[in-house]
């Protein structure tokens, strides 16, 4: 058997998500910041994303991460995302995973009890909050980049379903939230496939109408992801808020999802629902929960903008060795429709 490529890999989920981590066999490439490096590795990677996310290695619904150098010298580590259509400059369950991992397997040393690790991500600097315990990472705190919003209750035109309203706010990537009621649906299992084939054609309809651009980094443009929600409950004094995020190109994220708290956060407190400092838990389509909160205000541009921060826990699945025989068919691996 001889292998073209060789890579070590650290099976990691959080809060049912899958995040594996690519701890070896990846080589580091030159540049002044991580967006440079992360748009490199979207231009000149797209096979290795493909090898690692398609079948027979991958799957759709999961997401792997490089971990890098920083650029930043403040930071302790950087990464870029592969997710499971795309480049992810940052992510949520992504960010907990790798800090599980380099926390568990030594590639930074465990504090007990708190671990700080500041990461250099293409999105900005991410500082994170590791609990640890015996060697553990119990849990991981990430105070995400500032979330803002784009535009409330837009009107958009769904044949077959009519007029629903949307909101768009960036968390590191940019959404659409979409109230499920309006759709006919519930935060369910049972109705995974209609809130994807909504969510996807919610994103169609929202594109023609909108192109959202980043004030300050133009490369983050146009819809990522679909969040299909229902409204904050209070339950025993506690903010719960049930949410299925359709990650493109279309699937349902296993855990509340980092970057869609965050996004939907700021919808949140741009209409008056949720207060800085206030704990609110967002609930997945499996009923795992971060729990979150808005930790201060600030700008983006001339957009008002909130900081948020997700805390969640992730665990080890594997140790991987992920190699590719020249004589494979399949060199990027394969996906049907
Ligand atoms: O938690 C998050 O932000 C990620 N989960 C899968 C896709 C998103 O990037």
């Amino acid at each position: 058997m001889k292998s073209s490529r060789y890579i070590s890999v650290v099976g990691c989920h959080a809060e049912g998500e899958v995040g594996d981590v690519i701890v070896g066999g990846v080589r580091d490439v030159p540049a002044k910041t991580m967006k440079e490096k992360f748009l490199h590795f979207r231009e000149h990677h797209e096979d290795l994303r493909q090898l690692l996310l398609s079948e027979p290695r991958g799957r759709l619904e999961m997401s792997a991460v490089l971990i890098l150098p920083p650029c930043d010298p403040r930071a302790d580590a950087g990464f870029v995302v592969m997710a499971s259509g795309d480049w992810s400059p940052m992510s949520g369950s992504n960010a907990i995973c790798t800090t599980t991992v380099m926390l568990e397997t030594g590639m930074i040393p465990i504090k007990e009890p708190l671990t700080e690790v500041l990461y250099d991500t293409a999105a900005g600097l991410v500082k994170v909050e590791a609990h640890c315990e015996q060697g553990e990472c119990k849990s991981v705190s990430l105070d995400n980049v500032p979330a803002f919003v784009y535009g409330l209750d837009l009107p958009i035109e769904l044949p077959g379903v009519g007029t629903v309203t949307v909101d768009i706010a960036f968390g590191a990537r940019w959404y659409v939230f979409v109230d499920a009621a309006s759709l006919g649906l519930k935060v369910l299992n049972e109705h995974g496939p209609q809130l994807i084939e909504l969510g996807n054609r919610i994103k169609a309809a929202v594109l023609e109408k909108h192109t959202p651009i980043h004030p300050e980094s133009p490369e983050f443009r146009g819809i990522d992801n679909i969040g299909i929600t229902e409204p904050i409950q209070e339950i025993s004094g506690e903010k719960i808020a049930r949410q299925a995020m359709v990650i493109n190109p279309g699937r349902l994220d296993r855990s509340p999802c980092g970057t869609g708290s965050s996004a939907r956060m700021a919808v949140l407190h741009a209409k008056g629902l949720l207060k800085v400092g206030e704990m609110i838990k967002f609930q997945s389509i499996i009923g795992t929960r971060f729990i979150c909160h808005i930790r201060g205000l600030t700008k983006v541009g001339d957009k008002d903008a909130v900081l948020p921060t997700i805390q969640g826990r992730g665990w080890i699945t594997s140790y991987k060795q992920i190699v590719l025989d020249p004589s494979d068919p399949f060199q990027t691996g394969y996906r049907l429709k």
